[in-house]
């Protein structure tokens, strides 16, 4: 269990982070989220005493840096911003190192190396010094030396960020799969990602908590949740759906041909919609029910206060 109570830290004068106060249980992969320099950085470095608060108090396990800071690192595995590494070491000399540093020894040593490079697929570049690794590689060399001792808790700040579709694909389904009684927490700036790995949400502006509760609850505060959107395959008058019961509103992008209707407060209007396309043959070539659009959400929790 991590517990956060009215954390804050300055910089010379400046308040990056202002008056946190959250807790996160084991079983919880948290996204963090917010526009840069919101804030997020800082905060991970101080629930990994990596840099020390302004004011407010950071417990791990019921443990505090200020008596047990040795311990409370012992739990946590971290991946800095840019997984920062010794570019002239191999892999294999790098997590040696870092298993060394976490207490291992002889064949537990050779077997905790062993399962992180499976586990994030790096035995083709153990020999190549990690500076001529490609930036997909330089991550997952990242992300293997905060697994090396199958940490309770593990901080990843931008675990994702530069990799191709498929890497992103890979680290996300590596996140998902770790021990379901982990305590996650990953930073990003993809909206997308908190809905593919992560169960509660924060997000973070001008160092401020905004919003904290789950992908969907974040969803359905999008004024698209729950809208139909259609396509058709040439233009057509789409005015009569914007006349049906249950229909709030209706949207249209001249740009792209697509058509919002928006329901009115606790209606569901998909088969109204679908019955009517039908009834009046309207050529319809997509048709779905919006799921929430995040990037409307995100500006407009954060707006408020960085506007
Ligand atoms: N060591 C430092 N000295 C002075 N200012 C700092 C320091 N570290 C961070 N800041 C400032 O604190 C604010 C928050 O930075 P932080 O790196 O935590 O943001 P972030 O949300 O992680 O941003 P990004 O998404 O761009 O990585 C920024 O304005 C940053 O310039």
């Amino acid at each position: 269990m991590i517990s956060v109570k009215n954390l804050c830290k300055s910089f010379e004068g400046y308040t990056a982070v202002d008056n946190l106060c959250f807790d996160i249980k084991p079983g919880e992969v948290v996204g963090f989220l917010g526009p840069n320099g919101a804030g997020k950085s800082t905060t991970m470095k101080m629930i990994t005493g990596f840099l020390p608060p302004s004011s407010g108090d950071i417990q791990v396990c019921d443990l505090s840096f200020e008596s047990a800071s040795l311990k409370i690192k012992q739990k946590i595995g971290y991946l800095p911003e840019g997984a920062p590494a010794y570019g002239d070491m191999t892999p294999l000399q790098f997590l040696t190192f870092i298993a060394r540093i976490r207490g291992f020894k002889g064949a537990e040593k050779d077997a905790r190396i062993d399962q992180v490079v499976q586990q994030v697929e790096l035995q083709e570049v153990m020999d190549k010094p990690i500076e001529n690794l490609s930036k997909g590689f330089k991550r997952r060399v990242g992300l293997a030396q905060a697994l090396i001792h199958d940490p309770e808790i593990l901080i990843l700040d931008e675990p994702t960020d530069g990799l191709d579709p498929n890497q992103k694909h890979q680290v996300r389904e590596l996140i998902k799969n770790l021990a379901k009684d982990k305590i996650v927490i990953i930073s990003t700036h993809i909206l997308e990602e908190v809905t593919a790995v992560c169960n509660r949400v924060m997000i973070i502006a001008k160092g401020k908590l905004l919003f904290d509760d789950t992908p969907n609850a974040l969803h359905k505060l999008s004024k698209y949740y729950g809208a139909v959107t259609l396509h058709f395959s040439y233009r057509a008058d789409a005015s009569e759906l914007a006349e049906l019961e249950g229909v709030d509103s209706m949207e249209e992008d001249l740009k792209t041909g697509r058509v919002t209707l928006f329901p009115k407060p606790g209606e569901h209007i998909l088969h109204l919609v679908t019955a009517h396309a039908q009834r009046c043959k309207l050529p319809v070539d997509s048709l779905f029910v919006e799921q929430g659009r995040l990037d409307e959400v995100f500006r407009k929790i954060t707006q408020e206060v960085t506007e």
